[in-house]
């Protein structure tokens, strides 16, 4: 697998196996990420008249010396400018003796209009709010609409939350990190601080990075592939999982439709909304394949469970906030059984704000069914207002945390979706888009996601497919995207996912 993401803990550590296997030596390494650095600024702007290096003391300063080395070697007029320097003996040190161009102090750097800069100020290492001297620079490359590729992450940003350690980060035009990302690329607001994000193969192996042991992914189809359903040849319609998803009352249908489709072009085989007596004559107006049952308190949800036994449910899009949602969720938890799965969302989330403990106690208990968790930023902080308040954990951290807590995956929604399963295994999704913030784009999700479950894909693999599905049709269906047009713009992914399954091309990343 390459889409495990590192912390910087666990880079370092990658960084220690690696040297320690051999065959490079950490200064070896070091000029591995400088080579590559220097090379995609050579690739992308082979004209480049004037480049400055920003260096910083520790490692992430040593690849600036080996980049600006290797810049004037290819006849570029390359300056470098250090904050601070390389300890003795150090790595860095070393590829700063091996640059025969003069350091000057930070404080002097004026860079004009066309230049570009290598930010190689800090790395992985940084540990507090950057100096003066560099938040100048920052403002002096903005000015001056400089340029910029930042050496493994722009300096200002945490690798591990993607936020900034003080108020000042670079922003950067391109960001070359080595083997293999870390969260704080792909998170808010790091991933728009880093630009382009290229991963250089530095010469750490896929078995040393594999003995870190991460359970972080970036979410894609590799990492779920495996396990996405392709109907067999002789299943029938109850076989490809039946989804059951709840209406609201008369003035509040059109979310559960919205689930309900989604969940039919996901694939599930048979689909039934559940209606409140009062909404059943606007629901059957509007429903064709998608089957129609009366079904008004928690007594009618368990005669629905006894006799059509659904593979998942829908609950929260459109429903209303309160008790009649309450005892659903414990009536499906309870009675339905572990082989079926409840994605509860919107509303479904919101009625728990009062006694979160009752819904993370009886999704704990062994028989309970799987539980799915929906929530946006503002339903997150409802739920886990402890975890969500704690400004030291990162979004992936919050996640985690809050599945550990649920006993089920949380999909934690935003530009940045990180989805988290109770065993610690979690995903940071990366092809959002601003498309889906459109009403209704929330519930066609949740639509998905029980398709999947509904069809034997386990709980944390349904919730990242879905995530990456409901986001590539968005982005392939374009501007004017409303809520509506998702369940069709599911039909050409699913197409590739299927085709790449059925020929093993592995067509999609
Ligand atoms: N062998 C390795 O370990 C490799 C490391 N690499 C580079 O090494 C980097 C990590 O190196 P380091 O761990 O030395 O960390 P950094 O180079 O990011 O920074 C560490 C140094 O900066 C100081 N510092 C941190 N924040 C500061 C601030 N705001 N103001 C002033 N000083 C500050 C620290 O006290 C420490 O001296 C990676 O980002 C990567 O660029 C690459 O060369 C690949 C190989
Ligand atoms: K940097």
């Amino acid at each position: 697998m390459s889409n495990e993401i590192l912390t910087p803990r666990e880079m370092a550590e990658a960084d220690r196996l690696a040297i320690a296997a051999g065959p490079f030596t950490g200064i070896q390494l070091m000029r591995n990420a400088g080579a590559a650095v220097a090379a995609e600024v050579l690739r992308r702007w082979p004209a480049a008249i004037r480049v400055h290096v920003l260096c910083g003391p520790g490692n992430n300063g040593g690849d600036g010396y080996v980049v600006a080395r290797l810049l004037a070697d290819a006849g570029v007029r390359a300056s470098v400018w250090a904050e601070g320097r390389p300890k003795a003996g150090s790595d860095a040190a070393q590829a700063a003796a091996e640059c025969t161009i003069e350091a000057q102090p930070i404080s002097g750097f004026m860079p004009e209009r066309g230049d570009i800069v290598i930010d190689a100020l800090y790395g992985a290492g940084l540990s507090k709010p950057l100096s003066p001297n560099a938040v100048s620079a920052i403002e002096k490359c903005r000015d001056a609409r400089i340029s910029v590729v930042a050496v493994d992450l722009p300096s200002g940003i945490s690798g591990e939350t993607g936020h900034p350690v003080g108020k000042e980060a670079f922003r950067a035009a391109v960001t070359v990190t080595f083997a293999r990302k870390k969260p704080g690329h792909l998170l808010h607001p790091g991933r728009d601080a880093c630009g382009e994000l290229v991963v250089a193969d530095i010469g750490i192996g896929a078995d040393t990075v594999a003995a870190i042991g991460s359970k972080c992914f970036e979410n894609g189809p590799a990492l779920w592939r495996g396990s996405f359903p392709t109907p067999a040849a002789d299943t029938h319609k109850y076989r490809r999982g039946h989804v059951a998803v709840f209406s609201g009352g008369a003035a509040s249908t059109g979310a559960a439709r919205l689930s309900a489709l989604a969940a039919a072009r996901g694939g599930a085989g048979a689909v039934t909304l559940l209606s409140p007596g009062n909404a059943l004559a606007v629901n059957a107006v509007h429903l064709t394949s998608v089957m129609l049952r009366r079904v008004d308190d928690a007594d009618d949800a368990r005669a629905f469970i006894a006799d059509r036994k659904p593979s998942a449910f829908v609950l929260g899009p459109g429903f209303g906030v309160g008790e009649a949602l309450r005892e659903l969720v414990f009536a499906i938890l309870e009675t339905a059984g572990s082989e079926t799965s409840l994605v509860l969302d919107a509303d479904g989330i919101t009625s728990f704000e009062d006694t979160p403990a009752s819904l993370f106690i009886t999704a704990g208990v062994e028989s309970a069914a799987t539980l799915v968790l929906t929530p946006h930023v503002g339903e997150f902080a409802r739920l886990f207002p402890g975890i969500a308040g704690d400004d030291a954990l990162s979004k992936l951290d919050k996640a985690r945390q809050a599945a550990a807590r649920l006993h089920g995956v949380v999909v934690y929604k935003g530009p940045d979706t990180v989805i988290a399963s109770p065993d610690g295994r979690a995903a940071i999704n990366s092809n959002g888009t601003p498309l889906l913030a459109t009403a209704g784009s929330g519930d066609v999700l949740s639509g998905i996601v029980a398709a999947l479950l509904a069809q034997g894909m386990p709980a944390f693999e349904a919730a990242c497919a879905a995530v990456w599905m409901h986001a590539e049709a968005a982005r392939r269906f374009g501007p004017g995207l409303i809520a509506e047009d998702l369940p069709l713009a599911l039909l050409p992914v699913l197409r590739d996912l299927v085709a790449e399954h059925s020929d093993g091309s592995g067509g999609l990343a």
